[in-house]
């Protein structure tokens, strides 16, 4: 099981919308992953400035580590959700920042970085982890959701999706891999740092370090297809593009609809039923071993 949607807008006139939209995606998605779910929402950037989506153990726990970040960095801006902050700082102190988050505040995880990616997830029901971290007020360019049902590993919100792969970069998975404890010890020997025993977050590794070995995130998820064993459909998001891969097989289930106004995914065609405009929709089953991939 699990569930993944997506919603990948072209028309700048519903991103106002996408929280709502996606929400409401991702709830449809609750009988397939009821364990826990996350989101990554691409919203606004400013030039100069990355934003670290960083996790703490409680609300008043992350609260109390933003006042303490806004002192001791004052170009530093903190927005709180729930026990998530997302901190705005400029480029030049992102690696002084994350330095003082494993020296001073060793309970938190940093689990997204970029320029406008911001990602959210917690163990639960998709509804109420949505409604904690306000995701149908958020606004932005794309979003991509996931409810997890764990196969690889426990239930807790390491185990939980999206994982970053990068700047900008996220992935979320239904499937499972076979291959994903040999392939840890690899990357490990290749300097890649892993936090838990799920199949995912070596995917999402896998990726990281195709990438850093020079390919570009389509050319990586080509290549996966030879590395990676099991069966997978893959939706990942960039700063500003949108993919999809399934495995050879594709026996999980996925559909797409595109529209001029979006680009959407839903692992069930009751995701995509309520979007806007559906009944005009181009509507396909992506097909095995391919890549596809919008940018905007
Ligand atoms: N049911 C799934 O698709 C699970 C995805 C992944 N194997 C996990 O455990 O997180």
């Amino acid at each position: 099981m699990c569930g993944i949607v997506g919603l990948f807008l072209k028309d700048p006139t519903l991103e106002p919308e996408l929280g709502r939209l996606t929400a409401a995606m991702l709830a449809t998605m609750s009988d397939r992953g009821p364990d826990s779910a996350g989101f990554a929402v691409y919203g606004t950037g400013e030039a100069g400035q990355t934003k670290l989506t960083v996790r703490g153990t409680s609300p008043l726990s992350i609260e109390e580590r933003a006042a303490e970040i806004e002192a001791a960095f004052p170009g530093a801006q903190t927005a709180l959700h729930d026990t998530h902050a997302v901190i705005s700082v400029p480029e030049q102190e992102v690696e002084a920042l994350i330095k003082w988050l494993e020296r001073e505040a060793p309970e938190t995880e940093i689990v997204g970085r970029g320029a406008r990616m911001e990602i959210f997830k917690e163990v639960g029901l998709p509804a109420q982890v949505a409604e904690r971290f306000g995701l149908a007020s958020m606004r932005g360019t794309h979003a991509i959701g996931h409810t997890r049902m764990a196969t690889e590993s426990a239930v807790t919100t390491d185990g939980a999706h999206p994982y970053s792969t990068g700047k900008d970069q996220c992935l979320v998975h239904n499937g499972s891999l076979s291959n994903h404890n040999n392939l840890r010890r690899e990357l490990r020997r290749e300097g890649l740092k892993f936090e838990t025993e799920n199949d995912t977050e070596v995917a999402a590794g896998y990726l990281t370090w195709r990438m850093r070995e020079g390919l570009s995130l389509g050319d990586a998820l080509k290549v996966s297809l030879d590395d990676l064993d099991g069966f997978y459909t893959f939706v990942v998001g960039t700063e500003n593009g949108f993919g999809v891969l399934r495995d050879g097989i594709a026996c999980k289930p996925a559909v797409m609809a595109e529209t001029d106004r979006y680009v959407a995914f839903g692992s069930e065609y009751r995701v995509l039923a309520d979007l806007p405009g559906i009944d005009q929709a181009r509507i396909w089953e992506p097909e095995p071993a391919t890549v596809y991939f919008w940018e905007r």
